[in-house]
């Protein structure tokens, strides 16, 4: 690819400097005829920043290329020690927590395979084998249920993990924070944009879809976000948009925790978020921040400096399930739409509010 090819499509030597986080003199040090490293950098930079589209034919993307640009791998960190669930989580994962019948991480795995996502990355720690048993083929009870004729059960625990899907499990050696375990995926996500759903932030709805949607048309990492009240800013990421072209909330600072007096905003990023391959670079160099841990604030933030990061605000109800109270909320509310139990668990509650 010839330099003079890439200066056309970002106007100018700084825009395209600015957009690859380098300064404006290593641009004009590059040669007329790209090596592959520069023109694959200034094409992913286009490509993050939509500008693909003013691209000459004899230049678009490869197909092989537009491959690597898909959404096809979520990771799930569930190192975590789960202290507000204590004692439930001594022995056992939170994400292992049932809501009315499914554990929190089949809701979050379940939302995955919605949005396409084909290869599940689990970051897990001590006491949490639970979890690849869930997802593992259980052959002496799917042979008992076979035998007794308990073709329903069967057929739920079969469905569980489709034969399309792939999981794949690395452990967190220590528990040094969210960004720590997310960095922990390198090896596995390679060069491609990424998932990061946090199961215990439960959504009723689609919603890594419509972030795939997002994903799909701009090419920018997308956060899930959500307004919370002002007294609540402490527990979250927080962010600060800026109306984009097309709608689209161009995010132009986080922090992590603010107290409310401090927060940019009220908009906090949930747990779901599509990240470029670069996030792992910054992962590398982010400091101990918040708590002492390694945060992937800190490593959104960083990756903000050289590309444009979008907040996609939730369509779906969040249920907070790291909390005991957000935890309770998703039970009675799953459970009232339950298809088995739904309707006696409505009449229940109705016959209780009345009684009291
Ligand atoms: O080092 C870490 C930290 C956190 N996590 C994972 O990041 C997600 C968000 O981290 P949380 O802070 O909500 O989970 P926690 O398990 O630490 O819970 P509490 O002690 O606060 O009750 C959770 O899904 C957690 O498992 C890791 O995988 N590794
Ligand atoms: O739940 P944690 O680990 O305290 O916090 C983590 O998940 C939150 C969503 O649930 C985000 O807003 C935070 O930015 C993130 O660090």
């Amino acid at each position: 690819m010839r330099k003079s090819d890439i200066l056309q499509l970002f106007g100018t030597q700084s825009r395209l400097a600015e957009a690859l986080g380098v300064g404006r003199s290593a641009i004009s040090q590059w040669p007329e005829q790209l090596p592959q490293r520069q023109s694959d950098q200034a094409l992913g930079a286009a490509l993050r920043l939509g500008l693909l589209q003013h691209l000459p034919a004899h230049l678009r993307l490869k197909p092989e290329d537009q491959a690597m640009q898909k959404v096809r791998k979520a990771v799930f960190p569930v190192a975590g020690m789960g202290t507000r669930f204590l004692p439930a989580t001594k022995a056992s994962p939170k994400e292992m927590m049932p809501v009315v019948d499914k554990p929190l991480i089949q809701y979050a795995v379940e939302e995955a395979i919605a949005a396409g996502i084909t290869e599940m990355v689990f970051i897990t720690g001590r006491n949490k084998r639970s979890i690849e048993d869930h997802f593992d083929k259980a052959y002496e009870l799917e042979n008992e249920l076979e035998a007794k004729g308990k073709d329903k059960l069967l057929e739920i625990l079969r469905g569980i993990i489709p034969k399309s899907v792939t999981c794949i499990y690395i452990r967190q050696p220590e528990a040094l924070g969210l960004g720590h375990a997310v960095l922990c995926a390198k090896p596995v996500v390679g060069d491609e944009p990424f998932a990061v759903i946090l199961a215990d932030d439960l959504i009723d709805g689609p919603e890594m879809k419509h972030m795939v949607e997002v994903f799909n048309d701009t090419h920018c990492s997308v956060l899930g976000v959500e307004e919370v009240a002002r007294e609540e800013t402490a527990s979250y990421g927080i962010v600060e948009v800026q109306d984009a072209p097309a709608s689209r909330l161009r995010i132009n600072n986080i922090v992590e925790k603010p107290k409310p007096e401090e927060a940019p905003s009220n908009l906090a990023v949930v747990g779901r978020y599509i990240l470029t391959p670069r996030i792992f670079h910054h992962l590398q160099h982010v400091q101990p921040g918040k708590g002492g841990e390694i945060q992937l604030t800190d490593g959104i933030y960083a990756l903000m400096q050289e590309q444009h990061i979008l907040a996609h605000k939730l369509h779906g109800t969040r249920y907070d399930c790291g909390s005991k109270l957000g935890y309770l909320k998703a039970t009675v509310e799953l459970g009232r739409k339950h298809y088995e139990v739904g309707a006696d668990f409505d009449a229940y509650l109705k016959s209780l509010c009345a009684s009291k």
